[in-house]
């Protein structure tokens, strides 16, 4: 089974443009960029399309690629004291220039929908999360509209980033799942993916995942965003030879990057309500 992530992330968002308009909120979402990576514009201008669908708000801030932290924290500043703000998202990677750690750590956690904020991710490891990085939040939702199993299955994630690996770990274990994370240092690699009942690569590498490292009728999960040789875009997934080992599986494109953008809308969208019932965040 292919699990389609781009007709999930559709009917999400049609779900939430009606909850936008019936809640009589406009929520506001403003992205950082730094610097002119084509990729990363590419994504922003994906962002963005995607507020104007289901009725929130969008600014864009551009910085220039030489620009300092500090004036990278300034902007970052000016948004959390803006009230009409109610989503902040810097776009990364920064430039080498820029101290990432210090500008995520900028964002006012109230209005931190990438849950990238420490404190969203202490959150989300106490098991009260607010915003959990949309990444793996998206993946949740998906396994939860094809009614994948989690209580009991053992999930093995490959990559330990604050982005997708170490969070995705944590909504699975939060969902009880026996969960393992595997990274660049593990060893016996494959006999601990072929483990899997739930397998999640986020490793960046094309063909990275081949069927002697999947268990027939394992879930198969793709977060990479890679290049094959032709120049395609392609997963982490070797699709082809995994695909009919799999008992379901993602695709790339149209996998979990449709999922993540959905879900940073719905981040925004929760940002906007907390500001109008006064929830804790911090
Ligand atoms: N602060 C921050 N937050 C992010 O959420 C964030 C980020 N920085 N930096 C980069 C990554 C990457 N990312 C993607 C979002 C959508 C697709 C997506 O929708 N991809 C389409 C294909 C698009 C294409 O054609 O290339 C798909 O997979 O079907 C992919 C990747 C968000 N990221």
């Amino acid at each position: 089974m292919i699990l389609d992530g781009k007709a999930v992330s559709e009917k999400r968002l049609e779900i939430l443009k009606e909850e936008i308009e019936e809640s009589g909120l406009y929520p506001r979402l403003a992205t950082v960029i730094v610097g002119e990576d084509p990729a990363s514009q590419m994504y922003v201008r994906m962002k963005h399309r995607a507020c104007e669908r289901v009725g929130i708000g969008s600014v864009g801030i551009e910085l220039p690629a030489d620009a300092t932290t500090e004036r990278v924290l300034e902007a970052v500043v000016r948004l959390n004291n803006d009230p009409d703000i109610n989503g902040i998202l810097v776009q990364l990677p920064l430039p080498d220039g820029v101290d990432t750690t210090r500008v995520i750590d900028a964002v006012a956690p109230e209005k931190d929908v990438d849950g990238f904020h420490p404190c969203s991710l202490g959150r989300l490891l106490a098991g009260t999360p607010v915003f959990a990085p949309c990444t793996p939040q998206g993946i949740m939702t998906i396994l939860d509209e094809y009614n994948i199993p989690i209580r009991g299955r053992r999930a093995v994630v490959v990559g330990r980033s604050i982005d997708v690996g170490r969070p995705m770990a944590v909504l699975l274990l939060n969902a009880d799942a026996t969960v393992t994370i595997c990274h660049s240092k593990t060893e016996n690699l494959e006999e601990e993916m072929r483990r899997a009942d739930i397998l999640v690569s986020a490793v960046g590498k094309a063909k990275f995942v081949g069927p002697e490292m999947v268990k027939e009728g394992a879930t198969v999960i793709d977060v990479g965003i890679n290049q094959d040789e032709q120049g395609k875009l392609c997963g982490d997934v070797d699709f082809e030879a995994v695909k009919d080992r799999a008992g379901a599986i993602t695709p790339v494109p149209g996998g979990v990057g449709p999922m993540t953008i959905a879900t940073l809308m719905e981040n925004t969208f929760r940002a906007a309500k907390l500001r109008t019932c006064d929830n804790t965040v911090r």
